[in-house]
């Protein structure tokens, strides 16, 4: 009889994950098993995993553990790790809920990004504080096709480029990372978004998520896409001394995204567990052999 090995589903607007519970670390998972849990066809399918571990218990969160008592050990589709991962954090806290962890409110969560305040609400929506962004300068540039645009660089923990464009069927099939330049601005690659105009202080974008292809939304990449837009409109809380909210629409679904006059910016939408099950140990021992 074979290990079984506790998983479930969950998505926020689309993006959607493998969430793994491994309270005490146990679990060994390198790049290549990562990858077979979130293929789409042979494995359980997902654009990137949420590994589940007490701060205590990980080398990356140990000296996080007085702060937050969980760590989001997130990984891409691909099994590369990522510093921060925004819709991903708020599944992650709707898991800690659906598990018993947590109750309603507050909690905060340890990330490769520091950590995060997450807030559970009534209604069903969870918004997490994504602290500040930071604008590296120097020009960039993306393409797709015979199309290029200029790009707003924005890191929000993990970096993004994100461009205005004069439709969303510009990036095109999205089947492979679109080129950028200078190689230099993202030394680790890049997430990209592809932003359009629905109304005042409402886009709505595609992206092209590093390690994970097209996804149907990118939480970091929505604030991205937020801060560039504001800049872009002369709404920089920075400037005005206001706060601005802005509503993204992503292919999934819909998140808010309001920036602060201190600049610490939060994201608000749906995080949904859809299923739980067992993992057969022999496969996952045997499937990257
Ligand atoms: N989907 C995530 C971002 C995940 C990480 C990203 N692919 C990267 O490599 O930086 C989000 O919701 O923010």
């Amino acid at each position: 009889m074979s290990t079984r090995i506790p998983f479930l589903k969950g998505h926020g607007t689309e993006n959607d994950f493998v969430i793994i519970p491994d309270p005490e670390n146990d679990l060994d998972l390198p790049r290549e098993t990562v990858a077979a849990l979130c293929d789409r066809r042979a494995g359980i399918g997902g654009d990137g995993l949420l590994h589940v571990v007490r701060s205590a218990a990980h080398p990356e969160a140990a000296h996080l553990a007085a702060e937050a008592e969980w760590f989001m050990d997130y990984r891409n589709g691909d099994g590369s790790i990522a510093e921060m991962c925004g819709n991903g954090v708020r599944v992650f806290a709707r898991y800690l809920q659906h598990a018993g962890h947590v109750t309603e409110g507050d909690l905060a969560v340890a990330t490769r990004g520091g950590v995060k305040t997450v807030h559970i609400d009534k209604a069903g929506d969870v918004t997490v504080g994504m602290g500040r962004a930071r604008l590296p300068e120097g020009d960039v540039t993306v393409s797709v096709g015979e199309h290029s645009w200029p790009a707003r660089n924005v890191n929000m923990g993990n970096p993004h480029a994100v461009a205005f464009v004069d439709d969303l069927a510009h990036a095109g099939d999205l089947y492979s990372p679109p080129p950028f330049s200078p190689a230099a601005a993202y030394p680790d690659g890049v997430n990209v978004e592809f932003v359009v105009d629905r109304g005042p202080r409402h886009v709505a974008m595609r992206v092209h998520e590093r390690g994970s292809g097209e996804t149907r939304s990118c939480g970091t990449g929505a604030c991205a896409v937020a801060v560039a837009t504001a800049r872009r409109d002369g709404t920089d809380p920075a400037i005005t001394g206001t706060p601005v909210t802005y509503t993204v629409d992503v292919p999934g679904g819909t998140l808010v995204i309001t920036e602060r006059a201190d600049g610490q910016i939060e994201m608000t939408g749906p995080a949904v567990i859809v299923a739980e099950g067992e993992i057969d140990g022999d496969w996952l021992e045997n499937v990257v052999r």
